[in-house]
């Protein structure tokens, strides 16, 4: 299978989700989320949060350290672990197949199968995703033969160049370990990883703050690509606001739990809502200023 190109895929999606007008065509939704980390003092990290994710838009979630970002990102794709625990709210899937799934009943394998193949998760860092005693192109070879037995020695290896191609790395590293890649190229190949099954949606809780500002900033740029590549939908969390104001289509603002702004991002960019949400933006530096130094 080719990786298909961005008007090719945008046709193959309109194609494929025909019950609604792409506007309204929402892939996620979450309802009244609330999670808490048990403990002496169990603290409240996510209050009573709605959102909806819509098909084939980027999602950014900002917001300063602490608020909460990551926590709910964990609630959306059904990841919490001990002690966080979800006490309220729905998180309900809206596939291309028209079937509604209660994220948060599944158990089991049914959520591990629903995991693997229609949403997935890119964590902040690279290298625990990754194993290190294996080549990148093994590491592929293994999530096709344990989810699609059915791909041919050659298909798998195909499709892991087209994927790491479609990453912007060079298909050739796949012979080499992940150790001996730059973190940047780590961090693209985990993302390659992530998109592997085909998932719709893919969660992204942080996934360049471990790079440098070059590389943080050419893979946010990559990501717009794989979701018009791809027809993805795109969860993004960050702390830093600038990237999301230009790359995402909507923004939730999160402060202290609570997600205090949720609306198109353009929107927000001419004129935020939120008092909170005006200071975050006022507090990002003017493009036009002089660097310093
Ligand atoms: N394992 C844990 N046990 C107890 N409290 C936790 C745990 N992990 C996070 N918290 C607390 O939950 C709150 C929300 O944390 P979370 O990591 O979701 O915020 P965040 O906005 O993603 O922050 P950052 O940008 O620093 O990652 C914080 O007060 C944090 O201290």
């Amino acid at each position: 299978m080719t990786v298909p190109s961005i008007v090719g895929a945008r046709r193959a999606f309109a194609a494929a989700a025909p019950t609604a007008a792409p506007a309204t065509d929402v892939v996620l939704r979450a309802e009244h989320l609330d999670v808490v980390y048990d403990g002496e003092r169990p603290l409240h990290a996510v209050r009573d949060v709605s959102l909806e994710l819509r098909r084939g838009e980027i999602l950014g979630i900002a917001g300063e350290p602490g608020c909460g970002k990551s926590t709910l990102a964990h609630a959306i794709g059904r990841m919490l672990r001990p002690p966080a625990r979800l006490t309220r709210g729905r998180v309900t899937f809206h596939g291309r197949d028209a079937v509604e799934t209660d994220l948060t009943a599944l158990r089991g394998e049914e959520l591990r199968a629903f995991r693997r193949n229609r949403l997935s998760m890119v964590f902040q860092s690279a290298m625990n995703a990754l194993n290190p005693v294996t080549t990148v192109g093994r590491q592929f070879d293994d999530i096709f033969r344990a989810h699609r037995p059915r791909m041919a020695a050659g298909e798998r290896r195909e499709r892991a160049r087209e994927l790491l191609a479609a990453v912007g790395v060079d298909p050739e590293l796949a012979r080499g370990h992940p150790h001996e890649l730059s973190g940047g190229t780590r961090q693209r190949v985990v993302i390659a990883m992530a998109l592997a099954l085909d998932p719709e949606v893919v969660i992204m809780d942080e996934p360049t703050s471990a790079l440098d500002v070059v590389a943080q900033r050419e893979i946010l740029d990559e990501i717009v690509g794989l979701r018009d590549r791809f027809g993805v939908s795109v969860v993004l969390v960050t702390h830093d606001l600038t990237p999301l104001l230009e790359l995402s289509d909507r923004l939730a603002v999160m402060y202290a739990g609570r997600v205090v702004e949720h609306a198109p991002t353009a929107r927000i960019a001419r004129g935020a809502a939120h008092p909170y949400t005006r200071g975050l933006l006022r507090s990002l530096p003017d493009p036009r200023d002089e660097p310093p130094g």
